[in-house]
C-alpha cells in the first residue's frame, strides 16, 4: 500500500516480516457480557528476558478491568521489541520471541506473543498499536456478542509507570504519537517501585479519561537488568521467570557475555545493585 492510501486513523502502511501471520488462538471471538466493551492488552517492551513481573502485569491489569471499568478482556499479546531498537543487553529476536512464547504457552491461558514487531524494523508504538487494530477489526472482523451482533474491539496498551513517564520526556515520544496511543487507544499502567505514577502521568492530563492507574498490591521488582546481571554472575535466576525460560537460556548459555562492554548496560547494572 503507498502511503497516500494509508486509512486516516493509521499511522502509516504496514510492512510484515516474512511468512508473518497474526496469532489469535486465544483471542476470545464471543463476548461473555454484551454490556460490556470489548479490549485486548498489548505489552510492547525489550523482555530480554521476560519475567514473572511482565506476566504479573496483565493478572494485574485483568482484576483491575473486572473492579474498576466496563471492559472486557477477550485476549492479551507480548509483543517484543525489534533487534533495531538497539538497547543494551537486547538479544536477538529469535531467542526473546522464543522465551516470550515459552512463557506465555506454559504458564497462561490468555496470553499470545505477536511476533510481527521483532521480526523487521523498529516500529513505534503508535503503529504496532494500528497493526493490532487492523488484524483483529478489520481482518478477523472482531468479536461477537452470544446473540451474534458484530463489535470491535478495542486495542490498549499495557506499561508499567516507568514507561508512562518516558512520555513526558523531551524528544523521546512525539506529540502527534501521544495523540494516538492515548486519545485513540488508552492505556493501562502498572505502578512500578521508584517510579512516582502521579508525576509520570502529570503532564499527560489531557489523556487522564483514557489513562488507567493499576497499583501493585503486592510490590515485585523483578526487572531484566537485574535478572541479566543474575546470570552474569553466575547467579540464580529459578522462580524469577517460567521454569521453561530458565530451561532455555541455560540450554543456551545466553545472557553470559550479554553487553558486558557496554557503558549504559553498566550503568543499569550499578543502579539495579544499588537496589539491592
Ligand atoms: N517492575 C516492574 N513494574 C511495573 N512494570 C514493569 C516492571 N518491569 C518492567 N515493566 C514494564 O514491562 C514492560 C516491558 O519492559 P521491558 O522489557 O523493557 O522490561 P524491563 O524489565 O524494564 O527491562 P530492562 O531491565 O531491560 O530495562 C514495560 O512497559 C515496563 O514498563
Ligand atoms: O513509539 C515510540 O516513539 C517509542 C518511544 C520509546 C519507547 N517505545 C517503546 O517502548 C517499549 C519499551 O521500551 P524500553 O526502552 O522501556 O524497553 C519498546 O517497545 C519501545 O518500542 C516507543
Amino acid at each position: 500500500m503507498m502511503p497516500s492510501e494509508v486509512p486516516p486513523h493509521r499511522m502509516s502502511a504496514f510492512t510484515y516480516p516474512p511468512d508473518y501471520s497474526f496469532p489469535h488462538h486465544r483471542l476470545h471471538p464471543i463476548l461473555r457480557d454484551p454490556t460490556k466493551q470489548p479490549i485486548v492488552l498489548v505489552a510492547c517492551g525489550s523482555f530480554s528476558p521476560i519475567t514473572y513481573l511482565h506476566l504479573r502485569m496483565f493478572e494485574m491489569a485483568k482484576d483491575y478491568i473486572r473492579q474498576h471499568t466496563d471492559f472486557e478482556i477477550v485476549g492479551g499479546y507480548l509483543s517484543p521489541v525489534s533487534d533495531q531498537y538497539k538497547k543494551p543487553g537486547l538479544l536477538n529476536a529469535n531467542h526473546r520471541a522464543t522465551m516470550c512464547t515459552l512463557a506465555a504457552e506454559q504458564t497462561s491461558s490468555w496470553l499470545m506473543v505477536d511476533p510481527w514487531e521483532a521480526f523487521q524494523n523498529y516500529q513505534r508504538t503508535a503503529v504496532v498499536l494500528d497493526h493490532f487494530d487492523f488484524e483483529i477489526n478489520t481482518i478477523l472482523g472482531g468479536v461477537q456478542t452470544q446473540e451474534g451482533e458484530k463489535r470491535d474491539v478495542r486495542v490498549m496498551l499495557l506499561a508499567g509507570s516507568d514507561l508512562i513517564s518516558t512520555m513526558s520526556e523531551p524528544g523521546v515520544w512525539s506529540h502527534q504519537d501521544l495523540e494516538h496511543i492515548l486519545g485513540r487507544y488508552g492505556t493501562f499502567i502498572i505502578e512500578r517501585a521508584g517510579s512516582a505514577m502521579d508525576q509520570a502521568i502529570e503532564n499527560l492530563a489531557r489523556w487522564r479519561h483514557n489513562i488507567y492507574l493499576v497499583p501493585q498490591l503486592i510490590q515485585n521488582d523483578v526487572s531484566s537488568t537485574k535478572v541479566r546481571l543474575f546470570l552474569r554472575r553466575g547467579l540464580s535466576v529459578r522462580y524469577l521467570l517460567p521454569a521453561a525460560v530458565v530451561d532455555y537460556i541455560e540450554e543456551n548459555n545466553l545472557y553470559l557475555d550479554d553487553g558486558a562492554g557496554s557503558e549504559k548496560e553498566k550503568g543499569k547494572e550499578k543502579e539495579a545493585a544499588m537496589v539491592r
